[in-house]
């Protein structure tokens, strides 16, 4: 005999992830009555503490700790069990600090839209179905594996997941995609020992940023071994037992590699599908995107969508951001708005990291603005001698300076440090402080961010 438990809330949380748990937290602190739902009792806490940028950052760690005399599969296992530990506390955490409230409960499950105020959980006697006059849905995003041939059957295909928990170090490995996540895989493993090949089908890596940064970029990863192809249309992926034979061409030729594991690093795409949408009335955009306004409310005004699900850009910080603006409209004044995000910074954790925020040299250019750029080499900043006392000289500063204003336009640091310091530079550009400002500012020393008082001098005269 079916039997349903049926449960209501204040609000219920579909998925685990960094804007769905943080509006949790503070709707349970605020004695709302909440209930979670996360399909997977391996992802308490969501992609970035489980599968995403926690193991990849520890990776980058470890992969960097790595000394010539270490074997090279024994410490790839060490260092993926590490990931592992980490990760595995940082779940459990996750899981208590929220179902250990009082007004909250996290429920273990996938869950679908029943109605537009219902999910259910489960099957038969064990289905559950949770009612909420408010709903937050924060299902995150899942890796698209394009369409080529063979690619998707190949025994050899490896997510990015597994290669974060994997005791064996592939001998060959071949990304497809010279992205955020692709290039970063193909860094970590590199540093781990295995022969890493990138296939990037655009003419060349980090599209988004000025060519000279991206060249240095390019530069630097080559220079550690790995093999980059740029203007690579992969066509077809054949499997002969040990290994996938990789078919792509560029200009006008076909050519092969060899992989023992194949990474599709080509995009995330969000996670709808299961979720019968169409029962609650909420709509999606052709790439599967919960559509939202401004306040980040779907085509029902009670149900929002936070994070990778919303089709925003997918980086953590946009997901606690969402969290905010939700909140506003739940307890605040419901004024916060995706509109009100300015000079948003990113960081691609290779070796050195790039980190890059606000305009670049092109689009500025592009609009017509007079500005100034400043430009100097890391191994070339005598004001930054922590670039030498760590022994990582390599890399780029760059800021695009308004002539007129002495306002910070935008930065691209391809430098030791540059994931800390992007953020000085995000303030400064958020609060009208000049580049006379930060380049005039005190600073600790030896540290990256007295960088400025040296390549900031460069464009005020
Ligand atoms: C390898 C990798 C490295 C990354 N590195 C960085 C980085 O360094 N910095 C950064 O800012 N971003 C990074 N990102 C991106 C970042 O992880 C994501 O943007 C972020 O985690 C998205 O969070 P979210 O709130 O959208 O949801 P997620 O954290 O993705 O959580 C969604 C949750 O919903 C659950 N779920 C899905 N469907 C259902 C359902 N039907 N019922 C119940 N639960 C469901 C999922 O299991 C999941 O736990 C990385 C991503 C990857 C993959
Ligand atoms: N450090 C971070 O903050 C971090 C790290 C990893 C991932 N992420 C997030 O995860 C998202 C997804 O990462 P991603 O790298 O998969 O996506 P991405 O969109 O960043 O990059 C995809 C790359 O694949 C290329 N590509 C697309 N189709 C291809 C094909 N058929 N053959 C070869 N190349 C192809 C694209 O030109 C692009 O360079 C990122 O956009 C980012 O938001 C963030």
């Amino acid at each position: 005999m079916e039997t349903t438990t049926a449960l209501t809330a204040d609000v219920l949380v579909v998925g685990f992830g960094k804007g769905g748990k943080t509006a949790a937290h503070a709707l349970t602190d605020a004695a709302k009555r909440v209930i979670l739902i996360e399909q997977s009792e391996n992802m308490y806490g969501g992609t970035c503490p489980n599968v995403g940028c926690v193991p990849t950052k520890m990776l980058v760690h470890y992969a960097n700790s790595r000394r010539l005399e270490d074997d090279a599969q024994e410490f790839f296992a060490n260092s993926t069990a590490g990931v592992r530990a980490l990760t595995s506390t940082f779940r459990a955490g996750n899981f208590e600090a929220l179902d250990g409230k009082d007004t909250a409960t996290v429920i273990t499950g996938a869950a679908s839209f029943v109605d537009p105020h219902t999910v259910a959980v489960g099957e038969g006697r064990d289905r559950i179905t949770v009612t909420a006059p408010t709903i937050l849905i924060n299902t995150g995003s899942e890796p698209i594996v394009p369409a080529i041939p063979g690619l998707a059957d190949s025994p050899h295909l490896i997510s990015s997941t597994e290669l974060t928990r994997t005791a064996n170090l592939p001998e060959r490995l071949v990304v497809l995609g010279g992205g955020y996540l692709g290039l970063e895989f193909a860094a970590i493993y590199q540093r781990f020992g295995t022969h890493v090949t990138v296939l990037e089908a655009a003419d060349r890596l980090l599209l988004r940023e000025d060519e000279d940064i991206a060249e240095v970029a390019t530069e630097i990863l080559a220079g550690d071994g790995i093999r980059i192809i740029t203007g690579a249309k992969i066509t077809e992926v054949r499997d002969d037992g040990a290994v996938s034979t990789i078919m792509y061409e560029k200009d006008g030729q076909t050519h092969t590699v060899e992989a023992s594991a194949l990474l599709p690093a080509t995009g995330r795409k969000p996670v709808t599908a299961d979720l019968r949408l169409d029962a609650a009335g909420v709509r999606t955009t052709p790439t599967g995107a919960i559509e939202v306004d401004e306040y980040l409310r779907s085509s029902q005004p009670h149900i929002y969508a936070l994070g990778d699900v919303n089709g925003g850009e997918q980086f953590t910080y946009i997901s606690l951001d969402d969290a905010r603006i939700v909140l506003d409209q739940l307890m605040g004044e419901g004024k916060r708005t995706t509109a009100d995000r300015t000079a948003v910074p990113h960081t691609l954790f290779i070796t050195p990291p790039l980190a890059t925020v606000g305009m670049t040299e092109t689009r500025a250019r592009a609009q017509g603005l007079n500005i100034k750029v400043s430009r100097e080499k890391v191994a070339d900043i005598i004001a930054m001698p922590r670039a030498y006392t760590v022994e990582e000289t390599r890399g780029v500063m760059k800021f695009i300076v308004d002539a007129d204003t002495d306002l910070i336009l935008g930065a691209a640091l391809l430098s030791i440090d540059a994931q800390e310091i992007i953020n000085t530079v995000a303030l400064a550009i958020r609060h009208n402080i000049t580049a006379t400002e930060l380049r005039d500012s005190i600073y600790t020393h030896p540290s990256s961010t007295e960088a400025f008082n040296e390549v900031f001098d460069k464009v005020i005269s």
